[in-house]
């Protein structure tokens, strides 16, 4: 995260890094529902290698490894054994987390999510025969997901920093529910869910020159919306955030380390 380059890390520019991200997310649903379903990419029958889409993801990972990819706590890949370092030279960066970062990774969950539970909610049943593009949009969601949660290692440090006399009982008694209770803000929460659910109603229209942009609002134009907004919102509130919050606890679990 760039909010990490050398100047100490501040709540404000996180949750502003986290704003940022929500645009990567609305953008990768909406591109990705240019597709149909197309589930002949997601069946492990067709090859050994499993399924296109878990081929398409190993196999661009290699070559993002290969480019100085996955080098910061919150890029992390999906399938992480026997990635190849960088061939070029990368940046260093300070190292502004707990070394136990790089551990915490909620990818499998993400990916099960995605596959079984987010894409039947915003792609239309289907199958237009364009595989290859469809897993490869599939990959810039999971990326942009991924990102967007595991941010959450620079919240919990955050938090940490502003309050270890708060957080350090119940991360030395191991108490995860405590935990979770501290770092939980449901009225940002509840911000968080208008937002995204606006990014999609605004970044979703049609835009013509004949009609007005951005005068419609509300219900009535959800349903010429690239991605249905209300989708938006249920993603953040049932995996999104929750999702960030598990980062949340399992570095901060392990922060007095
Ligand atoms: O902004 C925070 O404080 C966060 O921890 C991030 C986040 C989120 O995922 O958006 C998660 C938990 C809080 O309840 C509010 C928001």
């Amino acid at each position: 995260m760039d909010a990490g380059g050398g100047e100490q890390l501040r709540l404000a520019a996180v949750r502003d890094q986290l704003i940022r991200e929500e645009d990567s997310i609305v953008f990768a649903l909406i591109e990705r529902a240019k597709r149909p379903r197309n589930t002949p990419a997601y069946s492990a029958a067709a090859a050994a290698a499993g399924s296109l889409a878990e081929f398409f993801v190993r196999e661009a990972e290699v070559l993002h490894a290969k480019a100085g990819h996955y080098q910061k706590p919150e890029d992390v890949p999906f399938f992480s054994q026997d990635l190849p370092p960088p061939v070029f030279p990368t940046k260093g960066r300070p190292k502004v987390l707990h070394p136990f970062a790089s551990l915490v990774c909620v990818n499998d969950a993400i990916w099960k999510m995605y596959f079984n539970e987010l894409l039947p909610l915003f792609t239309a049943d289907g199958d237009d025969g364009n595989y290859a593009e469809t897993v490869a949009l599939d990959f810039a969601c999971l990326q942009a997901l991924s990102r967007r949660i595991h941010c959450g290692k620079y919240v919990a440090e955050v938090k940490f920093k502003d309050a270890p006399q708060d957080y350090s009982p119940p991360i030395r008694a191991k108490d995860t529910n405590a935990l979770m209770n501290l770092l939980t803000f449901t009225a940002v929460e509840e911000k968080v869910k208008k937002r995204v659910e606006k990014k999609a109603r605004i970044f979703g229209q049609n835009v013509t020159l004949e009609d007005s942009v951005g005068k419609q609002d509300g219900d009535a134009c959800d349903s010429h919306c690239k991605v249905d907004p209300k989708v938006l919102s249920k993603l953040y509130d049932m995996w999104v955030m929750p999702l960030t919050k598990d980062v949340e606890v399992e570095y901060l679990l392990r922060r007095l380390d």
